[in-house]
């Protein structure tokens, strides 16, 4: 890349010095030894912090001091971090090429798995690049001179809010009620912002540093471990090797010939190649919610109805593994529809 933008500037101030490209035999009768492009490096040509000579763009969500900020940070320490007010538009400030990466949360060891954007993964049409895991602190935060008895409502993410539920009801008890807010970092902002005596905010001690916030109680959640799973997608795919420990991430739905039986068929695929899968989730498939079936009795005829399922599976592999390879061609023979999320290297 750094070659063509030399070449292409070269070009133009080639053609103002009254150069007639017509007259050019090839591209090397162009360039004067003083005006020779920039050696490629590798860093202009490894998928670093750097695109195009200039820092990754990384899309979040949340203000500064969100827990998804952090975790962009993470997986690119020299990017510009770009907030976004919700998920899908991370998703779409990618598609619009107005950001390089997203960084979005998928599971929780608390909460579970952030269904939105295992929905927003099937609805838009980027590759999973990487992964990052995060540890999760909650403090409780409002502001200066506030006390906890002068609190009646708690605001932050759903996610957040799960993650410090039994927390919250046996610090505050029941009357502090609880609101969502789209990020952790957008509520403490709020409660700054707004002067709100009678509300604190569940985010971390970062985003109490940057909206001026004391912290009332530190460590809300209500598992120590607290662990969160984000994705890192991207307009092209990663490209898989061996080598590394890998995981790939598909998702499939059924044939109409395969009925309920469709799963098991599934993971035996993986099974039999003693490929381990980490994650398995299922979602109601939007355009055909139920199948009806006819099953046999006791000799007698009965329609049985299913609920539909989309499903998405992590196994333990790359795709530049022929195992991984031969599990995918035995499993698009059981799925009306199937495709490979990404294959990226694991964060371990
Ligand atoms: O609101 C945030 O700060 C987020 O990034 C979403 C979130 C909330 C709780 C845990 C992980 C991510």
């Amino acid at each position: 890349m750094a070659l063509m933008q030399s070449l292409l500037s070269f070009s133009s101030s080639s053609s103002s010095s009254g150069l007639k490209m017509s007259t050019l035999k090839s591209v090397t009768d162009l360039i004067p030894t003083h005006n020779l492009p920039n050696w490629l490096t590798h860093d202009d040509l490894s998928p670093g912090p750097k695109i195009h000579g200039t820092k990754l763009r990384v899309a979040h969500l949340g203000v500064p001091g969100s827990y998804s900020e952090a975790a962009a940070g993470k997986a690119y320490p020299n990017s510009v971090p770009l907030p976004c007010k919700q998920f899908e538009a991370a998703f779409e400030a990618v598609e619009l090429r107005i950001a390089d990466r997203a960084v979005v949360p998928v599971e929780n060891s608390l909460g579970g798995s952030i269904h939105e954007n295992y929905d927003l993964l099937l609805r838009h049409r980027l590759h999973i690049v990487g992964e990052v895991l995060l540890r999760v602190r909650h403090s409780l935060l409002a502001l200066p001179g506030v006390r906890k008895e002068h609190l009646r409502r708690v605001l932050s993410h759903p996610q957040a809010l799960s993650q410090c539920e039994h927390t919250l009801t046996s610090q505050m008890g029941p009357n502090v009620r609880r609101e969502a807010f789209d990020s952790t970092a957008g509520a403490a902002e709020f409660v700054a912002a707004n002067n709100l005596r009678d509300t604190a905010a569940i985010a971390s001690a970062h985003a109490a540093e940057l909206y001026g916030l004391q912290v009332l109680e530190d460590g809300m959640e209500d598992d120590s471990g607290n662990l969160t799973r984000f994705l890192i997608l991207a307009r092209e795919p990663f490209i898989p090797r061996t080598g590394r420990r890998f995981k790939t991430s598909i998702v499939f739905a059924g044939n109409d010939r395969e009925g309920p039986g469709v799963l098991f068929k599934v993971l035996s695929a993986f099974g039999l190649r003693n490929i381990g899968l980490t994650k398995i989730e299922s979602r109601p498939h939007r355009s055909r919610p139920i199948r009806v079936l006819d099953v046999a009795e006791d000799d007698i005829l009965r329609t049985a109805k299913y609920f539909e399922y989309i499903f998405y599976v992590d196994f333990e592999a790359s795709m530049a593994e022929v195992r991984a390879q031969n599990a995918l061609a035995e499993v698009q023979e059981f799925t009306s529809f199937l495709r490979v999320l990404g294959s990226y290297p694991m964060d371990i």
